[in-house]
């Protein structure tokens, strides 16, 4: 156990109604006396406390403690609470009370959950869930941070984990054992649940990203040539003027992104510099950039000006795919009958009219909804995960292909170090930090 107490503004900064300040480790009970001048706290309740600075004897504020004593507590340490008056004055005279006294330091970010971790209050899968829960700016990433939070990834890859051990089990035992005979089909037995095992978690990673994409967002790109509409659209579905709009050809040269909830998903918009050939360096480079973000988008509005059909532009009709919405904008001035432009139906609309924008918000939530709808089943969230399940996987396609009871229970024992590594349970001093740095101070 940690002999350091550490403590730490754990509401967010500046002013604000009632600010909690937490305290955890070894001197975390002794420290609550010293400021409230009291020393009866029953465990788990709230306690009005006048907190006095012990040094210069100056009130600090009238306010609330609450006393965890270990092990039961967030972090597994004891653990104090104050709520006090959220002003900024306020909280400073208490985080400096609190550094004077030895002993005592200022916690840094993520260590409250860290030492949760360290004891064991929850695996690096809830941890991250954690993280991604203070992050969430949608309903649907907190509530998929929440169930991973809760462990549903975590009690996946543990019984996987398990799964595997049971049948090492087996293995083991044959090498242990070389002289008895071990029944053939008990090996049978032991090879065919691992390739059920091998599938089970291959589907899992055939997800389509959706774990990944609802925690990061979906990425949106609005492509097109100059003038069709493309900073107006960004605009309608920012609710606020983001870009600027005029009726000059090559008025966005640079990527302006925008943070979107649509339908409780998460999207990141970017709306992209026209696309066409200019001697201008500048607005090439602006085209140049705008064709490398709708590469690396999941989603693309292919947009045009309706009264261009049928001479649309070649570099715009090259970038339609399976991930593309087709728009035909300014609906308001021309409206063609056209069935099919690249293989997809064309969506009219007008983004200075409004006209066809609601069926288009429509079609663009079914969108993203598809990429990362939640279903029964957890879904992957993070690359990490990702590429340790590989490992797995790869672990135990090895182990099919050998028959030497020696290196195929080698294999095995891969493939339960490779899920420890997500959960922590093995293996894992390297990734802690990389898990942990992510977070805010006070968590
Ligand atoms: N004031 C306050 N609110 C908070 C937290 C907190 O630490 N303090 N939380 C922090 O993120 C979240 C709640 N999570 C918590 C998780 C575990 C324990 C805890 O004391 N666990 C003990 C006892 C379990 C029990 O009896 O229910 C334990 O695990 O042993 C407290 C809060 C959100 N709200
Ligand atoms: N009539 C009509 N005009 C529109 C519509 N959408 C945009 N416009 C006008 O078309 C002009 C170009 O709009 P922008 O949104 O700046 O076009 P853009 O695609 O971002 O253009 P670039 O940034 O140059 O690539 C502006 O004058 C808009 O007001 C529409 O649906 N109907
Ligand atoms: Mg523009």
């Amino acid at each position: 156990m940690n002999d350091q107490t550490i403590y730490a503004l754990a509401s967010g900064a500046g002013r604000c109604g009632v600010a909690v300040v937490r305290l955890s480790g070894p001197q975390a009970f002794s420290v609550l006396c010293r400021l409230s001048g009291k020393s009866d706290f029953k465990a788990r309740y709230a306690h009005r406390v006048q907190l006095i600075d012990p040094v210069e004897g100056d009130p600090i504020d009238d306010g609330l403690a609450l006393y965890f004593p270990a092990p039961h507590s967030f972090t597994g340490e004891e653990v104090v609470e104050f709520q006090i008056h959220g002003g900024r004055a306020v909280v400073q005279a208490l985080l400096d009370s609190l550094a004077q006294m030895d002993g005592l330091r200022l916690a840094e970010p993520g260590e409250f959950t860290r030492r949760a971790f360290e004891n064991d209050k929850m695996d690096l899968t809830a941890a991250e869930g954690l993280a991604d829960l203070i992050h969430a700016e949608t309903r649907a990433q907190a509530k998929q941070a929440l169930r991973q939070m809760e462990g549903a990834l975590g009690t996946l890859y543990n019984d996987w984990a398990d799964r595997i051990l049971h049948i090492l089990a087996h293995f083991e035992a044959v090498i242990d054992f070389p002289d008895e005979d071990l029944p053939e089909e008990v090996e049978a037995g032991a090879r065919a649940k691992v390739a059920n095992l091998q599938h089970e978690i291959e589907d899992h990673l055939k997800d389509g990203h959706r774990g990944e994409l609802l925690r990061d967002g979906v990425r949106l790109a609005i492509v097109g040539p100059p003038n069709a509409g493309k900073s107006s659209l960004l605009n309608q579905l920012a609710k606020r003027e983001v870009a600027i709009v005029s009726d000059i050809a090559g008025t966005t040269r640079d990527i302006i992104e925008s943070h979107l909830d649509i339908g409780g998903y998460p999207v990141v918009v970017s709306d992209t510099a026209g696309l066409r050939h200019s001697e201008d360096v500048i607005e090439m480079e602006g085209v140049r950039r705008a064709q490398d973000r709708a590469q690396s988008s999941d989603l693309k509005v292919v947009m045009f000006d309706a009264a261009d059909w049928p001479n649309l532009d070649q570099k715009t009709l090259d970038l339609i795919d399976d991930d593309s919405l087709v728009v035909l904008n300014k609906m308001d001035q021309a409206k063609p009958d056209v069935a099919d432009i690249g293989g997809q139906k064309p969506i009219y609309m007008s983004a200075k009219s409004k006209e066809g924008l609601v069926d288009f918000f429509k079609r663009l939530e079914e969108e993203v909804a598809t990429r990362c709808m939640m279903t029964g089943a957890p879904a992957l969230t993070r690359a990490r995960h990702r590429e340790a399940l590989e490992d797995c996987v790869e672990a135990l396609v090895r182990f099919a292909e050998i028959d030497l009871p020696e290196l195929a229970a080698e294999d095995l024992r891969m493939a339960t170090r490779a899920l420890g590594r997500i959960t922590g349970r093995i293996d894992v001093e390297d990734v802690l930090d990389v898990v942990f740095s992510d977070f805010c101070i006070g968590k």
